[in-house]
């Protein structure tokens, strides 16, 4: 059997085109509308599913995704469920899924035990948002005992000497933080980004995956234009369920929408 990092290897290998990694917070609003969430994504079209373990102090999140943690939590959102939420999904699914939170909640209930608890829900990987590489080796390891993926990030500011040491470490693919400052929809696509891209791949053969403000299709073509392996969308689809809590059934029509959308680009 595969490891959750080889199917994240898989599923890059079997697509020519870029994929699209498709971010929503677990548990956001409710249990049971989250895993339609993620079952509406991946049958309209994501590739990855990217998952948010809502966290009390979520500091590289803009708005849009506080909310959601704080929807989430409030309707019991924790470790535990996220585990659940996961073995549903894979009852019947086997859409890669990848994990991003704050180290706290690692720490908290022991790093190899979140690993090992992960790997056998059917997470692939698992991303840090607030380890800094420095940080990083204990994190890093257990994920390969536990044959997840360890996904890095690099952003504008990495300097060439920790873009090489990162991206020796990386597995899966590599997150490449395509704006400074915290999650949120943009326009556009900085110069600064697509330099960063080229710099990451030339040292690399692992899939770089931007993120951070991408929500617009064109964004999404001008990425693949670029050379991106994938993109990662975040805020504007928790922007979609936003729009329409209180009714369940709107928020899959609306998130499946705009996934098909995505994904035609
Ligand atoms: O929301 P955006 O701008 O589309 O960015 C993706 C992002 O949501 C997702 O990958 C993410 C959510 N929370 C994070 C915290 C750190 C890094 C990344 C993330």
């Amino acid at each position: 059997m595969k490891t959750g990092k080889e199917q994240i290897e898989t599923v890059f290998i079997a697509n020519k085109n870029p994929l699209l990694v498709a971010f929503t917070v677990a548990g956001d609003p409710d249990y049971e509308t989250s895993l339609n969430i993620i079952r509406e994504m991946a049958a309209s079209g994501a590739d990855i599913i990217e998952l948010g373990l809502p966290f009390s102090d979520p500091v590289a999140d803009g708005p849009v995704i506080q909310c959601a943690d704080i929807r989430a939590m409030d309707a019991g959102m924790n470790t535990d469920r996220l585990f659940d939420l996961v073995r549903d999904f894979r009852a019947d699914n086997e859409t890669p899924v990848v994990i991003l939170t704050y180290a706290n909640l690692l720490i908290r209930r022991g790093i190899s035990r979140f690993y090992a608890d992960a790997a056998a829900a059917g997470v692939n990987g698992v991303v840090i948002a607030d380890v800094p590489f420095e940080e990083s080796d204990p994190f890093t390891r257990a994920a390969k005992e536990s044959g997840i993926a360890p996904i890095m990030m690099v952003s504008p500011t990495t300097t060439e000497e920790r873009i090489t040491e990162i991206v020796s470490k990386a597995a899966g693919f590599i997150y490449l933080v395509a704006v400074m400052g915290v999650t949120g929809a943009r326009t556009g696509v900085e110069h600064s980004a697509i330099d960063l891209l080229k710099r990451v791949k030339a040292k690399t053969s692992v899939p770089v995956a931007p993120g951070f403000g991408i929500s617009t299709p064109e964004q999404v073509q001008e990425w693949a234009k670029q050379g991106a392996d994938a993109v990662i969308v975040g805020s504007a689809i928790v922007r979609r369920i936003e729009e329409h809590i209180g009714d369940p059934h709107a928020i899959i029509t609306a998130v499946g929408e705009y996934i098909r959308n995505l994904k035609q680009a």
